[in-house]
C-alpha cells in the first residue's frame, strides 16, 4: 500500500454555535484520488482548509508526511484589480516556479497563449486553468483543488476531469478535490467521501452513489447519471475514419 501523505482523525470544528465539521476521519495516500462531495454549506471547503492548516479544528488531529509539498487551487482567488499583472508575472510568484516549468506547464494545459495576457481580463475558465498550474507548479505530494471547474464549460469540465488522473500519474502525487457533482467525476475518482458536516458514507464512486444516505442527501438529482458517460469502444478506425461497425458516434 502506499504512504499516506495526510490523516486526520477526529476533526471537530463549530463556527457561531453552529456545529459545521463533526467526529471527520480521512486518510489520503500517494497515487489516490479522493473526492469531497455534498451540498452547498456542507462543510467541504472549511474541512479542506483545515486539512491544510489554514484553519483550526477545535479538536481532532491532522498528520502530514514530513517535508510535504502541497499545491492548492482555492475555490476563489481574488487579485487587486489595480495591480497590473500577467499570466506568467502571476506565475512566476510561485515559490521556485522556473520559467523552463511555467512554460511547460502552460502548454501542459493547453493555455500557453494566456501567458503575456493580464490577469484581470481572462475568463473564468481560464482564470481556473492558471490557478491549476500554479498548483502543479508547487511539484506537490498533494494536490487540492477545490472546485476546479466552476467556471469552465461543460467540454472543458470533462477535459480538466480527464487530466487529473494524468496529472496523478505525472506527479506522482495525491490528489484531493471538490465536487458538487459525484457523476462527473466518477472516471476520475478512486473514492467519494459524502459529507453532510460529517461523513455521511464513502467508499468507491459506484458504491457511493448508490448507498442510501448519499440519495437521501441528494435526492433523485444524485440517483441520475447525468454526464457519466462509459465509451464501449466496439468498432475500429480504418483510413478514412469510417465505422468499421458502426451505431456509436465518432470518438
Ligand atoms: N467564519 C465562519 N463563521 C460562521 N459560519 C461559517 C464560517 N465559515 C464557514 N461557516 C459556515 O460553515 C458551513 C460550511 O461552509 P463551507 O464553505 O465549508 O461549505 P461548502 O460545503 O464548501 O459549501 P459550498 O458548496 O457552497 O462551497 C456553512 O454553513 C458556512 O456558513
Amino acid at each position: 500500500m502506499s504512504e499516506a501523505v495526510l490523516r486526520a482523525q477526529g476533526l471537530n470544528l463549530a463556527r457561531r454555535h453552529k456545529s459545521v465539521l463533526t467526529d471527520i476521519h480521512l486518510e489520503v495516500r500517494r497515487g489516490q484520488i479522493i473526492t469531497l462531495i455534498g451540498p452547498n454549506g456542507c462543510g467541504k471547503s472549511t474541512l479542506i482548509r483545515v486539512l491544510l492548516g489554514l484553519e483550526q479544528a477545535d479538536s481532532g488531529t491532522i498528520e502530514r508526511k514530513s517535508g510535504l509539498h502541497i499545491g492548492y487551487m482555492p475555490q476563489k482567488l481574488s487579485l487587486d484589480q489595480r495591480m497590473p499583472l500577467t499570466v506568467e508575472d502571476f506565475l512566476r510568484l510561485t515559490r521556485h516556479a522556473t520559467r523552463a516549468d511555467i512554460s511547460y506547464w502552460l502548454q501542459r494545459l493547453n493555455i500557453e497563449v494566456l501567458a503575456p495576457l493580464s490577469v484581470h481580463d481572462l475568463s473564468g475558465g481560464e482564470w481556473q486553468r492558471v490557478l491549476l498550474v500554479r498548483a502543479v507548479l508547487m511539484k506537490p505530494d498533494l494536490l487540492v483543488l477545490d472546485e476546479p471547474v466552476q467556471g469552465v464549460d461543460v467540454q472543458g469540465q470533462m477535459e480538466l476531469y480527464n487530466l487529473i488522473p494524468q496529472l496523478r500519474d505525472e506527479l506522482n502525487c495525491a490528489v484531493l478535490m471538490v465536487s458538487h457533482d459525484l457523476h462527473l467525476v466518477m472516471a476520475a475518482t478512486d473514492e467519494v467521501i459524502c459529507l453532510n458536516g460529517h461523513v455521511c458514507c464513502s467508499g468507491h464512486p459506484d458504491s457511493v452513489s448508490v448507498d442510501p444516505a448519499y440519495l437521501q442527501l441528494f435526492g433523485a438529482r444524485g440517483a441520475a447519471p447525468i454526464a457519466h458517460y462509459t465509451h464501449h469502444h466496439d468498432h475500429q478506425h480504418c483510413d478514412h475514419d469510417h465505422h468499421l461497425h458502426t451505431g456509436e458516434q465518432n470518438d
